[in-house]
């Protein structure tokens, strides 16, 4: 029997990124995200044109509100009737306000959150965790005492995993449409994720597998679940690189690789954005918008394929996270699948918690013993 049971958390909170709503809210939004984090100014104006392209609106609140609200859904079809709220890091409703409103309004303190990625990196994961202790450290100052945990990095839990090889299949779907059947010749699959900077890689590999070699370990079991009925070859590249031209990040970029693509032959390609969990502005501008015109420019047939957004399978499998974590979080036994090798990062075993993934600057996070103190 599956244990449907949130005990000892008062709420769950879906824990994102934020993003702007109107062409007022890009510069604050802005000045949010890279407050001292060395981003060329250069960059940042040419980010708020993606931005005002499409009305000062970021797509990713709205996927957030469908996400919650299917969170909702799922938790109710379980009966389960723990709370689920939304909060975000860098812009409205913040996760401290959502925090602070639910404590005042019920009492409750102890919070299971969320992310919205999936992946292991400073930016992926523990800086989530940092906003955590922030917001404690915050509402602490006010008289308020809160506490967070986390699910775990999801990327090779079977929800997700099952719900991106079905946007593989239908972008394949899709591909043949267009142009007949497959030739791996003339056709590749590109996987494509958000770049990091190296620093960033090399601190997200020294107690788990690292952020690329996730990426790598789903496409290979990807690539295995579709066995015969999918000849193409496949490839990680890399997209929405930022910081300055000198420091190195992870490559290749996506438009670079159309490049070299077309340039020995490739006639199509199916481009499937794994490292996002739904349609953000990297996936709307840099591939919709800017990788789909290098491929017209190159005359390559380009089809997108979709990100796991909503599908049912995602949803439930992020509600069976919260369910491990709090039966984990209790000292019960659980069963915890994971479909790659690396096996389930258990949040708060020190295998993506204590040392991973530090940043330049070495902050407070949740939860509390994951302190300067463990640090080696
Ligand atoms: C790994 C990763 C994810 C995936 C994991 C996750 O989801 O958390 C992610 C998500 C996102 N990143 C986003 C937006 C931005 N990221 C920036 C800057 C940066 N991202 C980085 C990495 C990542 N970012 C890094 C290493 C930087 C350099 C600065 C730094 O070291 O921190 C900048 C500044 C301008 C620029 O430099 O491009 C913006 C505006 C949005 C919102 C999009 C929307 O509106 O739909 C989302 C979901
Ligand atoms: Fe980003």
């Amino acid at each position: 029997m599956e244990t449907q049971n949130l005990t000892p958390f008062d709420a769950v909170v879906l824990m994102s990124f934020g993003g702007p709503e109107k062409n007022e809210d890009v510069l604050p939004f802005l000045q949010n995200v890279t407050a001292g984090r060395g981003i060329p100014d250069d960059r940042l104006v040419e980010v708020g044109e993606h931005y005002y392209g499409f009305g000062g609106k970021s797509p990713i609140n709205d996927q957030n509100r469908r996400l919650l609200d299917a969170l909702r859904r799922e938790f109710e079809r379980r009966g389960i009737t723990t709370p689920v709220l939304w909060g975000n890091r860098n812009w409205d409703p913040y996760l401290t306000d959502t925090v602070r409103d639910f404590a005042k309004r019920t009492g409750g303190s102890r919070f299971l959150a969320i992310d919205t990625s999936a992946y292991s990196c400073y930016s992926s994961c523990r800086q989530y965790r940092e906003d955590f202790a922030n917001t404690r450290n915050v509402l602490a100052q006010e008289g308020l005492a809160v506490s967070f945990e986390k699910v775990r990095q999801y990327y090779n839990h079977p929800g997700f995993a099952y719900a991106e090889l079905d946007c593989v299949h239908r972008g394949l779907t899709n591909l043949i449409q267009k142009v007949g059947p497959l030739d791996p010749q003339k056709h590749r699959l590109l996987y494509v994720t958000h770049s990091i900077p190296l620093s960033m890689q090399q601190a997200s590999e020294r107690q788990t597998a690292g952020y690329r070699e996730q990426h790598l370990q789903l496409i290979k079991w990807i690539d295995q679940e579709l066995g015969e009925k999918q000849p193409l070859s496949a490839e990680l590249v890399f997209c929405s690189r930022s910081g300055s031209p000198e420091t190195p990040w992870l490559e290749p970029d996506i438009n670079d690789r159309l490049e070299e693509l077309a340039a020995a032959g490739t006639e199509g390609v199916v481009v499937v954005p794994l490292g996002f969990v739904s349609d953000h502005m990297e996936v709307k501008y840099d591939l919709d918008t800017e990788a789909a015109q290098t491929a017209k420019d190159l005359g390559l047939v380009y089809v997108r394929a979709a990100t796991v957004g909503v599908d049912p399978v995602f949803v439930s499998g992020l509600v069976d996270a919260a369910l491990e974590r709090s039966a984990q979080y209790r000292g019960e036994p659980v069963d915890a699948p994971a479909v790659t090798p690396e096996g389930p990062l258990s949040p708060g075993s020190g295998s993506c918690s204590t040392t991973c993934c530090l940043g330049r600057q070495q902050k407070p996070t949740t939860p509390s013993w994951d302190s300067l103190a463990d640090i080696d």
